[in-house]
């Protein structure tokens, strides 16, 4: 049995300390809010996971010592937003080889950070650094439906002790070690469920998706081999597995609130009517940045990021799309996706 905390108490942060209980361990569930540990504790139910109920062996509060003190696995689980300052709170505050496992899916805002390097550079080098995502709708995993996902980290043997501690019968873990991949297929994918929303407000039909999911994916693969990972990793769980969920299914909060833009609501009104985090909106910006920086074409994203931050029609973004430049769909002599 290992002590771990989960750190941010969201759907997610809920979901994957009750997997974390019920496969043996003693976990804590921290939040940042006084007023939201204390409705969690009562209720026992995230109101942001409703009908999953929070087991009475998970203790949940919002102090640091308790959290922090002896623990030998953190999870990262705050919107990206928070992740910087989250792992600030940590700093000086974990055991020397505690493994920090990242859940979060996202970019830094304004540096275009991946989590890994912030927690790097902020927790320090004998931390043992993981990032896990893919197909994981916090809404299934809390009803133990048959989910799998992938746990990256540069030092193998870290990502088998974190499968190992995540993995059961309803939950299967996979391992890689590239981490870039893995965390850019997380953090893009939001940007493309959220276009294939406002497709879905527009009206279009099920060939629009799978063009955008299709042409999504070869966009964040390029980049993300310009970055450093592997084209393969986004064929996979974190990329393909999480591409798929997240444009299509009921539970995708991008997807809800790409569909009320489309429908001609503007993003700030759409997100507060989610009522949750809504990820893509701050990776769109990355995305369109990170593209820029590396010279990587990214259409889909670019035009996302112009209908989010500059009040581009979503009619127009999607008749510029179409109307671009012939293209061949892939270059036989570089092996790349053509943007
Ligand atoms: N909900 C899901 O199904 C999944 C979510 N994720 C990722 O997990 C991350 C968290 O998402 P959710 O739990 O769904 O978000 P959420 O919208 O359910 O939760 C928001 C929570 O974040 C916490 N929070 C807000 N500001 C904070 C701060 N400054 N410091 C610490 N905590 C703060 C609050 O406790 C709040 O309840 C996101 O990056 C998301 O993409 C990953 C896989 C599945
Ligand atoms: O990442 C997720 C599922 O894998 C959650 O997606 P949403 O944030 O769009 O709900």
């Amino acid at each position: 049995m290992m002590k771990i905390t989960v750190f941010g108490s969201g759907g997610w942060g809920t979901a994957v300390s009750k997997v974390l209980h019920e496969n043996g361990h003693d976990v804590t569930l921290w939040s940042k809010f006084e007023k939201e540990a204390e409705t969690l504790a009562t209720a026992r139910e995230n109101p942001l996971l409703k009908g999953v109920a929070i087991p009475a062996g998970i203790t949940i509060t919002t102090s640091l010592r308790d959290a922090a003190d002896g623990i030998g696995l953190a999870v990262i689980a705050t919107p990206s937003f928070a992740v910087a300052e989250t792992a600030e709170m940590l700093k000086d505050k974990l055991p020397a080889d505690c493994i920090v496992v990242c859940v979060s899916k996202g970019i830094e805002k304004d540096t275009c950070r991946l989590f890994s390097r912030i927690l790097r550079e902020t927790l320090g080098e004998m931390v043992k650094l993981a990032s896990l995502s893919g197909p994981t709708h916090a809404e299934e995993v809390g009803r133990q439906v048959p989910t799998a996902c992938v746990v990256a980290s540069e030092d193998i043997k870290v990502a088998e002790q974190v499968q190992d501690i995540f993995m059961n019968d309803y939950l299967r873990v996979y391992t890689s070690t590239d981490v870039i991949g893995v965390e850019l297929g997380a953090a893009l994918k939001n940007v493309i469920a959220l276009g294939a929303g406002i497709s879905d407000g527009l009206g279009f039909g099920d060939n629009t998706i799978a063009m955008l999911m299709t042409r999504g994916l070869a966009e964040i693969a390029e980049l993300c081999v310009a970055l450093g990972g592997r084209k393969s990793t986004l064929a996979g769980l974190a990329g393909l597995g999480d591409l798929i969920v997240t444009c299509t299914s009921q539970h995708s909060r991008n997807r809800r609130a790409g569909v009320l833009i489309g429908k001609g609501m503007d993003a700030q009104a759409a997100m507060k009517e989610v009522g949750a985090v809504v990820e893509g909106y701050y990776a769109a910006k990355a995305a369109y940045e990170l593209s820029q920086k590396v010279g990587i074409p990214m259409p889909i994203s670019t035009e996302a990021y112009k209908v989010l931050y500059e009040g581009k029609s979503a009619l127009t973004a999607m008749k510029d799309l179409m109307s671009r430049d012939r293209k061949r769909e892939w270059d036989t002599a570089e092996e790349t996706w053509v943007g």
